[in-house]
């Protein structure tokens, strides 16, 4: 593991103590934000780059009522690359052994272009690798990945290809036009920037994806380094892709869209391997395309394909125009279905019409045995309203700090029956007030994936606020929520690692980077049972918002 500056860490010390420094980062970050300042602070000795207040914020828009932020969540960090020792407040625990990586959009600014949405930004790493215990340190690291996309955006000063709510001007030649056809018509012309999953492979490769099929990156997870596209060797073609393949230690599952004949193929890939294979293939029932799917669930024997309003647009990606939610066009009259189909023989065991939905992230499913048998499936679900896709537009989330405008959300609960009934029911978990009406961005205990479970980590939201400023821990039995917040803050995702050897489904910790409104950005640790801080691990600079993390636990030494 590369680092780069001498560890002036001191462990063990009570949470949000100060006692710890903060080191020069190798190449200090700039704030790609032309209005904002910078400069640089001593901190004992040290030195700390600071973004100072843009002013793309109105006065008093903060959710602490500041007139000002530093909040960097919503700002390009420029840094190409950079390393080093972090120090710890609080105490890591003793086997924390092992290396946290998120993936996320982190560089939404490219020569004068600035993006639209948060989806857009180009894929940023962050890495904390930690080990707890009597030596306790802390490294951590940031880098840009180098997809097609980046480079030739990096390269022409603008986006050249097209991403999430951006479609490139056309061509003015004839010549060039044609070019642009073809780039349409085999999906060249769209983005390969794999900001969405981070997914450590049953063999040790760790990939980087996002909807589109053209290119996924491989990364090295120690120096972040984009070293290479994975190729697959079969030839399945399709233009998109699920971002959120499920990962098991064997196998590598994954739903290929299929725009031009309505419906999904079910695939299948072995660790080690590099070839997909088909298990099934399922016809949606509503029209006239997929529902996007970004994410899916599996149970042990099932895969679970869903079917939502919010369909592609086919029309909007032949012409490279925008549709009304950019690539998406919201069909209330399509119906919402579920499909059900078996692992080991790609039959489809139940197709069922439930109430329209609207879910990015699902959560989890599994098997209910017995006389009613089903299938239950849980989802960050968006009451059946695709406002959350107009909520997570860069100047919204800019300017309406602290406004009460984040749509409502729940963990909304399908029950498929297996019996052949048509329909599906949707039901509310636990009461939305627990989690302050907000969730997506969830995570569980990988040692549940596919069966009953009890707890699901989320970001939820404490209101007023414009987006999930919460990270909380959802108890499904109980139906109770417990919830860390820090005034102004905006955290990621909270990831759960389990404690080497556990049993209890909640034994370990949760893992979230936050960027605070002083201007910070931090790895914050919780106790997973107890929902409470243990520690925090700081940048010397503000980090901007990602989405998905991974854990990959240390090999012995
Ligand atoms: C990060 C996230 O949640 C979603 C990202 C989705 C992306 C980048 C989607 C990209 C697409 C295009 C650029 C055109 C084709 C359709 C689609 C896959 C939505
Ligand atoms: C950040 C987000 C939704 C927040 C809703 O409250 C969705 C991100 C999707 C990418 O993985
Ligand atoms: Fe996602």
């Amino acid at each position: 593991m590369a680092t780069s500056l001498t560890l002036i860490a001191t462990p063990c010390t009570a949470p949000r103590s100060s006692s710890s420094f903060a080191l020069a980062p190798r190449l200090p970050p700039r704030c790609s934000n032309a209005t904002a300042a910078r400069r640089r602070v001593p901190v004992r000795g040290a030195v700390r780059a600071t973004t100072l207040q843009s002013d793309q914020e109105p006065a008093g828009s903060g959710d602490s009522g500041a007139t000002t932020t530093k909040l960097s969540a919503w700002t390009s960090v420029r840094q190409e690359r950079w390393e080093g020792d972090l120090p710890i407040e609080g105490c890591l625990p003793p086997w924390l052994n092992g290396t946290y990586i998120r993936n996320g959009p982190g560089m939404w600014d490219v020569g004068e272009h600035a993006f639209h949405h948060l989806f857009d930004g180009y894929a940023t790493l962050v890495r904390v690798s930690f080990r707890g215990g009597g030596g306790a340190r802390a490294t951590g690291a940031h880098r840009q990945i180098e997809s097609e996309a980046y480079r030739a955006a990096v390269a022409r000063g603008r986006p050249v290809l097209r991403e999430f709510s951006h479609c490139p001007a056309p061509a003015k030649s004839l010549l060039h036009r044609v070019g642009d056809l073809v780039g349409l018509v085999t999906g060249a012309a769209l983005t390969d920037n794999p900001n969405s999953a981070l997914l450590p492979l049953g063999d040790g490769r760790v990939m980087c994806l996002t909807e589109t099929t053209k290119r996924s990156v491989l990364i090295d997870p120690d120096t972040l380094e984009t070293v290479g596209r994975f190729r697959y060797t079969d030839r399945l073609g399709g233009m998109v892709q699920s971002a959120h393949p499920i990962v098991t230690e064997t196998e590598f599952l994954t739903l290929l869209p299929d725009l031009v004949r309505p419906g999904h193929l079910v695939v299948r890939m072995e660790a080690g391997s590099n070839e997909r294979k088909v298990i099934g293939r399922v016809d949606c029932r509503g029209g006239p395309s997929p529902g996007w799917l970004h994410s899916f669930a599996a149970t042990e024997k099932y895969v679970v394909v869903p079917e939502m309003p919010l369909r592609y647009s086919s029309a909007s990606l032949l012409a490279s125009e925008l549709a009304p939610f950019y690539a998406f066009d919201w069909v209330p009259a399509s119906g919402s279905y579920m499909h059900v189909m078996c692992k080991s023989t790609g039959k489809t065991v139940a197709s069922v019409e439930v109430p329209p939905f609207m879910a990015i992230h699902f959560i989890n499913a599994y098997e209910e045995e017995g006389d009613e048998a089903a299938v239950v499936v849980d989802c960050c679900e968006h009451y059946g309203d695709p406002a959350i896709i107009e909520t997570l537009v860069l100047s919204r989330l800019r300017l309406l700090r602290g406004k009460d405008v984040l749509p409502n959300a729940r963990v909304g609960r399908f029950r498929i029956p297996l019996d052949g009934s048509p329909f599906g029911e949707l039901e509310t978990a636990l009461d939305p007030e627990e989690h302050g009406r907000g969730m997506d961005m969830c995570s569980i205990n990988p040692a549940r994936l596919g069966r009953k479970y009890r707890y699901a980590y989320a970001c939820g939201a404490r209101r007023p606020c414009n987006f999930p400023n919460t990270l909380t821990k959802i108890d499904l039995v109980e139906k109770k929520a417990k919830s860390w917040h820090e005034e102004g803050s905006v955290p990621s995702e909270p990831f759960f690692v389990a404690r080497p050897g556990a049993t209890d489904e909640d034994d370990g910790v949760v893992i979230s980077i936050v960027s605070s409104d002083d201007g910070e950005g931090y790895a914050l640790v919780l106790d997973a049972t107890t929902f409470e801080e243990i520690a925090r691990v700081r940048f010397p600079y503000g980090l901007p918002y990602g989405f998905h993390g991974c854990w990959i636990p240390a090999t012995e030494e």
